[in-house]
């Protein structure tokens, strides 16, 4: 028969596994002292909800399941979605999520499942909302131990209402798009003048993929490309977000880029995305999403971001960082004669939250120990011979000579 192998999985080693648990141990820390509240979706959704919407994630890519009434159902796409459906009693909310999301690209086709960390910020509009969502981003990564990242910061606006001024179809926006995305510069020009776009609109397209690097240039330069009255507010938002940013004292990690594209059609203001310098890929990303709630009823501003944990986690172990282990508190021998009083010895402390390892032995190390206990923590020699040396009588006197030694710690 042919066995059934299963793929190395992401969760299959321990060391990835601490290592991710102490990046959301960091995720939650952060994003609780923003104020935001962790919330999950259900990992099942309808399928047909998602072909109803616009701006959601590619039919092709997501995963189907049919459940047992022949309903079809996909496996969570996405985590904006779902949590701006939901009703909420309170209009000002601030939700946070470590849910894996499910979605099979072609390029990446083995890919399948990643873990996101989000946050969602519903009903305030402002650019303070805004830079607030994107400081906690950079403030995470610097928990994280990162230095050289860099958070592209554009608007779904920008492009959008230049393009609304030009007559070309579905398909040659997406292949602009990737144009843009990808910086071709070379094949911009050939394809906008086959569309047959007026010179200075052509000349103002071709000019988005340089729109990137310093804010003040890039804001001097698409300054000379507006063409009216929305590409202005367009532009005075980013610059009134990008104000709040520089109070806040992270100008330094910002670069603008209005020929960012994020992968989601649901965007409607800010966008940003977040870079390592040793990652090809965004960590991040997110932005504004105002319009996204009203196709269920909810009509709420929101942003949010979520980033990718497994990039987090690889780009970590590339930087050679060692996960914390968390070594035992004690550990205890005992010969059979004492089983009871090591056991119940080791039980109490576990109550009290030390991590204790037990073992059985023919032969307790010290000279007629009853139970010896030796303390793991290498820098405590001293410790260690002490206690080695002692015989304890009994586990109360085990419990608290443990209890003691770990109080002086
Ligand atoms: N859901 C988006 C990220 C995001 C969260 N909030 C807003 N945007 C994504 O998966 O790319």
């Amino acid at each position: 028969m042919q066995k059934y192998i299963l793929s190395q999985n992401k969760n299959s080693n321990v060391e990835d596994f601490q290592m991710r648990e102490q990046l959301i141990n960091t995720f939650k820390h952060r994003f609780t002292t923003y104020g935001y509240k962790q919330v999950r979706t259900s990992t099942f959704e309808q399928y047909d909800m998602y072909g109803s919407i616009t701006g959601t994630v590619n039919k092709d890519e997501m995963i189907k399941v049919i459940d047992s009434s022949g309903q079809v159902l996909v496996l969570r796409p996405d985590v904006t979605i779902p949590l701006a459906r939901m009703n909420r009693a309170t209009t000002d909310q601030r939700l946070f999520y470590i849910l894996d999301v499910f979605r099979q690209s072609i390029e990446q086709n083995e890919q399948k499942e990643s873990t996101q960390a989000g946050v969602e910020f519903f009903g305030d509009n402002s650019p303070e909302a805004d830079a607030e969502v994107i400081v906690l981003a950079i403030h995470t990564l610097k928990d994280l131990g990162f230095t050289n990242f860099k958070i592209e910061l554009g608007h779904a606006g920008f492009f959008k209402e230049l393009i609304q001024q030009a007559d070309i179809s579905q398909n040659q926006l997406e292949t602009l798009q990737t144009y843009i995305h990808s910086k071709n510069l070379v094949e911009i020009e050939p394809f906008l003048k086959a569309i047959g776009l007026a010179d200075d609109l052509r000349n103002a397209i071709q000019l988005i993929p340089m729109m990137y690097g310093n804010p003040a240039d890039v804001i001097d330069e698409a300054k000379k490309i507006i063409r009216n009255e929305s590409m202005k507010q367009v532009l005075q938002n980013i610059i009134a977000v990008y104000d709040v940013l520089v109070d806040y004292g992270v100008a330094d990690s910002i670069v603008l880029n209005l020929g960012l594209i994020n992968n989601m059609d649901y965007y409607s203001g800010i966008i940003f995305q977040g870079f390592l310098d040793s990652i090809g890929k965004p960590v991040l990303m997110g932005g504004r999403y105002d319009h996204l709630g009203k196709q269920f009823g909810n009509t709420i501003p929101a942003i949010g971001f979520a980033f990718e944990v497994d990039y987090l986690v690889h780009a970590l172990q590339q930087q050679g960082k060692e996960i914390v282990e968390i070594e035992p508190d004690f550990i205890i021998k005992y010969d059979k004669t004492k089983q009871k009083a090591a056991l119940q010895a080791a039980y109490r402390l576990r109550n009290e939250g030390l991590q204790i390892l037990t073992y059985l032995v023919d032969n307790v190390e010290v000279n007629d120990a009853t139970t010896a206990i030796v303390n793991y923590t290498k820098d405590e020699q001293q410790l260690i011979t002490q206690i080695k040396s002692h015989t304890f009588a009994s586990a109360d006197e085990l419990v608290s000579q443990c209890l003691a030694i770990k109080e002086e710690k």
